[in-house]
């Protein structure tokens, strides 16, 4: 089975529009999230991703967003490992996702 499931800009807006317990994280550089990011999104850096595993809930969904879709691949596959039972790579990152909403 593969660590991290891929999922569509469709995808993540049913996903959100069906549970609140989607957790999404973003982990672009801080200047990129500050100018525009997925509503409840957490910016994830190397400072504070210990902190967040340590507290999250691996039980609930876990999007992870880039800006294209590429890193956010591995880093999915990282946080499979670290315990969360199901992590999403979002397609087209937070570029496709503002195309969207624009
Ligand atoms: O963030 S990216 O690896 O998709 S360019």
């Amino acid at each position: 089975m593969s660590a991290f499931t891929h999922l569509s800009i469709n995808q993540l807006i049913h996903m959100t529009q069906e549970s609140s317990d989607v957790q999404i994280v973003d982990i672009r550089d801080a200047a990129s999230f500050q100018a525009g990011h997925i509503a409840n999104s957490i910016n994830l850096n190397n400072e504070n991703i210990s902190h967040f595993i340590a507290d999250a809930d691996m039980d609930k969904p876990l999007v992870v967003v880039c800006y294209h879709g590429m890193s956010s691949q591995g880093a999915a596959s990282y946080l499979h490992e670290q315990g969360f039972d199901a992590v999403y790579s979002l397609d087209g990152g937070y570029s496709a996702w503002s195309l969207a909403n624009s």
